[in-house]
């Protein structure tokens, strides 16, 4: 792909340009050399919770073929990977006892990856719960804070000096309203009281391994936080009333509290009789100072009010004058500049990083030259690396962007059937194609935005 630097859109020097992937959707071998089952394993071994009844049992085969990887991240230029550990693979029972086999495959990507000039950037928990503590509980256990503490701390020290940037939870408003509020997503439960209980529960989590990081570990911690911005629907005050609920429960139920603020008082109207309260102290906890913020971000909604869309009385209004992707998501990119924005007002100027973005589209089969042509996802990329350079103009600290996601892979309830990568998997022959998304994208990172 032949494109001119022009260089109106060069960013930062030593800004971080990557790719992001998930354990449970690219591993495979998910049970292999003595791995607990995660919730995903037996969600998507359940019928009628995955499309197609696909499950993660294969995915991309990076267990496998984590080298070859390796090199394909060398390919695309990347500077950084995004990576996630399952908890079951490293601690089978979720807590005690350590899988060396298991722990000693991250030793190895940790090591290739740094050999290649890649810097591990380490999520703690991409939504793959052991199995064995959901039977205890899970996220609606309040002891889960100090089981993933000591999960965390067994990584923090087996990868001290060589993993430097960490993030404890990757989005916790889709584990909780996917997991425990609607049912879509594993370990599948619909109770809007569980909900609340589980989301504090991560929240806590999440302070109790940022103590611990502060204790044994060595680098910069975060958590990674998944915002859509909402825009109302109209100028009627029931719709501003139906934006501010839907911006409370699902933008700031994890910012506020995270930044101090403790829970928005819209939830409160938005859960009801479901709604908690919760000890200072937990709030003292949850609130721990850390180093940076992860931001995943791929579209803006525009509610209008919605009184029997339980549990938030706010429905979404197409935006039928902007294209949308095969996930149903309208394309705006001015609203990541917004979320820029937004959130570096939100968190004090805390440093950001685009830990995701990135967009599902139909996927021709390979051209007669062997090439995978996805000129949507080429504009979805353009456009998005050009706000969030406009965000960058306007003040923000953005350290850092990385695509979702280096692979076609396994895009959890929705199977297969969503190709969101830069690199196109044949998951029959398991065969990679740089996709000419892909393409780009390494002459992006070569020119640091130079050819946008
Ligand atoms: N859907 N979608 C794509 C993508 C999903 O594949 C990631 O695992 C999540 O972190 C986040 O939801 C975004």
């Amino acid at each position: 792909m032949i494109t001119k630097d022009t260089g109106n859109y060069l960013f930062p020097e030593g800004f971080l340009w990557g790719a992001a992937t998930a354990a449970y959707q690219i591993e495979g071998s998910s049970m292999a050399d003595g791995a607990g089952a995660s919730i995903w394993d037996r969600f998507s071994h359940t019928p009628g919770n995955m499309r197609d009844g696909d499950t993660g049992d294969v995915a991309c085969d990076h267990y496998n073929k984590w080298r070859e990887d390796i090199q394909l991240m060398k390919r695309l230029n990347l500077q950084a990977y995004r990576f996630s550990v399952s908890w079951s693979r490293v601690m089978p029972e979720g807590r005690g006892a350590i899988n060396e086999k298991g722990l000693a495959f991250y030793d190895r990507l940790v090591d290739g990856l740094l050999e290649a000039g890649i810097e591990p950037l380490c999520t703690l928990y991409h939504w793959d719960l052991p199995a064995a503590l959901d039977d205890r509980g899970g996220w609606l256990n309040p002891d889960i804070a100090d089981w993933f503490a000591d999960y965390g701390q067994v990584l923090f020290e087996k990868f001290k000096g060589r993993v430097k940037t960490w993030g404890t939870i990757n989005e916790p408003w889709v584990i909780v309203d996917g997991g425990y509020l609607h049912g879509a997503l594993a370990p599948g439960h619909r109770s809007a009281f569980e909900a609340m209980i589980a989301g504090h529960n991560i929240l806590r989590a999440h302070g109790a391994a940022v103590k611990r990081f502060r204790q044994v570990g060595e680098g910069d911690i975060g958590i990674v936080l998944n915002i859509e911005p909402k825009y109302p629907a109209s100028d009627r005050p029931e719709d501003e009333a139906a934006r501010r609920r839907a911006d409370a429960q699902m933008n700031r139920w994890f910012l506020d509290p995270l930044m101090g603020r403790g829970y928005p008082q819209e939830l409160e109207d938005v859960y009801g009789e479901a709604y908690r309260d919760f000890p200072q102290a937990d709030f003292d906890l949850i609130a721990q100072p850390t180093d940076w913020m992860g931001l995943n971000w791929y579209t803006r909604s525009v509610p209008e009010n919605a009184p029997d869309a339980w549990p938030v009385r706010a429905r979404p209004v197409k935006q039928v004058q902007h294209a949308h992707t095969e996930t149903g998501w309208e394309v705006y990119p001015p609203a990541l500049t917004d979320t820029l924005v937004w959130l570096h007002e939100q968190t004090n100027g805390l440093p950001l990083m685009i830990t995701e973005n990135g967009s599902a589209w139909y996927d021709p089969p390979h051209a007669i030259d062997g090439r995978v042509h996805d000129p949507m996802r080429v504009e979805y990329l353009k456009n998005h690396l050009k706000a969030a350079h406009d965000a960058i103009g306007k003040g923000v600290d953005l350290r850092g962007y990385m695509a979702w996601s280096l692979l076609d892979n396994l895009e959890w309830s929705l199977g297969y059937s969503k190709r969101f990568g830069i690199t196109h998997v044949n998951f029959q022959t398991q065969e990679r194609t740089i996709k000419d998304s892909g393409l780009l994208y390494a002459e992006v990172i070569k020119s640091n935005g130079g050819v946008l």
